[in-house]
Parts: C-alpha cells; structure tokens; sequence
C-alpha cells in the first residue's frame, strides 16, 4: 500500500470530530472521501498535509511514518500538493509566474499538460473557474508531489459545467498518472471521477468500496 491511515483521532475543541479512521490507498488510485458538511473531510486532507497532528493515529506515505505518536515530517518536507478549494492562485501574478513560483523550468509542460497553452500572460481574475482549477492543478503538479489532495475540486465551479470540468479534471489525473484523494460533499463528483469511494458520517467511515457499488 501506498498511503495507510490507522487509527486517526482528531479534535479540535472537546469533542472528536475523527473517532478511527482508517483506510490504505494504493499506488495509483484516485480516490473520493464523500461526507456532509462538517463531517470532517478537510480535516482528514490536512492531517495527511501535516497542517494538523491528530491527537492518535498514525500516517504513513510508502514506508515512511509521516505522523504518529513519536514522529512528525513538516508538511514542506512532505512532498504532497494539497489544492485549496479557493485555489489560492496568486492574483498579482500571470499564469505563468503563478506556476514558477512553485517550480522554475516546468511552465510548458504544466500548462500543455492542463490545456492552457497560450494563457501564460493572463492574470487569474481574467480565466474562468474551470481555468482557475486547472492553474492551481498546473502550480501544485509542477512541484511533482507523490500524492494529490483536492479539497471540494468543484465547490467554485458553475453547475452546467461541471461535466465538462469534471472530465477535463479525470484527464488531467489520468495523463499526470499521480495518486490522488478528492474530498467532495456531491456523490456525484466521486462516482464520475473515483477508482474508489470513502463514505464518512459523524467522524467514522461509513463505506469503503467501488463507484459501482455505492447504491447497493
Ligand atoms: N480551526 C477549527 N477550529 C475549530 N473547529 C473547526 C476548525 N476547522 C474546522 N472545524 C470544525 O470541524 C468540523 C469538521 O470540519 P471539516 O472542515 O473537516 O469538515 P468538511 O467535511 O470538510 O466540511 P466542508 O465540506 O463544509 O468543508 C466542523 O464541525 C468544523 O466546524
């Protein structure tokens, strides 16, 4: 397995929010983590990300402990992209400066690899949301990180083009061929886009299985 999550207890105030996750990843995957509002979706992403250190638990990237009881790795020696569900793009930068921020030298190949060739002198208010994710998308791959995190990928995004946005995203993930976990509150967005489903409810996992056999 490639990302393991064991046992992972979280609060922030008294109460737990997380009470024992667990769940494995492979090598690959694109995988869904389907909740509620305030189910504790993003809190799982940022503890992967090292944003937060979970009261138990433990994870583990390939065969490195990244938290545990006796370990942390800070989130910059992770060498995981987490894209925000604002996209954090820098609004005073181009497209181009945007994703040489992250990493020089990358430019071409990041924006052939989104679809954004010939955008590069464009600053973020002047693309349209669609092109904004993949900006972000283009910014977090240039750094080549091990394994994705997209929170909400299409919280910002119109309706009637979602599924056009929802392809474009599968094809960019398919061609950059990265692991990835997507956290979404629209079953939907899980079954058009993941190899595997997680269904959390009030902090535990609820189901772990295939798009196929959610209903079932
Ligand atoms: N910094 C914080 N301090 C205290 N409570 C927080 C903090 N961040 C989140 N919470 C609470 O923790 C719970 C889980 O939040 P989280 O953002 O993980 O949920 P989510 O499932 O991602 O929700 P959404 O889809 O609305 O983003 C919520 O009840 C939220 O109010």
């Amino acid at each position: 397995m490639f990302l393991y999550l064991e046992d992972i207890w979280f609060k922030y105030d008294k109460e737990y929010i997380l009470k024992g996750i667990d769940f494995q990843i492979k090598k690959g995957e694109t995988v869904a983590i389907v909740g509620e509002s305030g189910s504790g979706k993003s809190t799982i992403l940022r503890i992967i990300a090292g944003f937060e250190k979970p009261q138990k638990g433990i994870v583990r990237l390939e065969d490195k402990i990244l938290t545990s009881n006796k370990h942390f790795v800070l989130p910059e020696k992770r060498n995981i992209g987490f894209v925000f569900q604002d996209y954090a793009l820098f609004p005073h930068m181009t497209v181009k400066q945007n994703i040489e921020f992250a990493k020089k030298g990358k430019t071409q190949e990041m924006l052939k690899l989104v679809n954004l060739e010939g955008y590069e002198n464009r600053y973020p208010y002047e693309l349209s949301g669609g092109q904004q994710q993949r900006l972000a998308l283009a910014r977090t791959l240039a750094t080549n990180p091990r394994l994705l995190l997209l929170d909400e990928p299409f919280s910002n995004l119109d309706e009637m083009l979602k599924d056009k946005i929802r392809n474009d995203l599968k094809e960019i993930l398919r061609r950059a061929n990265i692991t990835t976990i997507l956290v979404t509150h629209d079953r939907n967005d899980a079954l058009a886009l993941a190899d595997r489903i997680i269904i959390i409810e009030n902090g535990k996992i609820k189901f772990t299985g295939l798009p196929e056999e959610i209903y079932t």
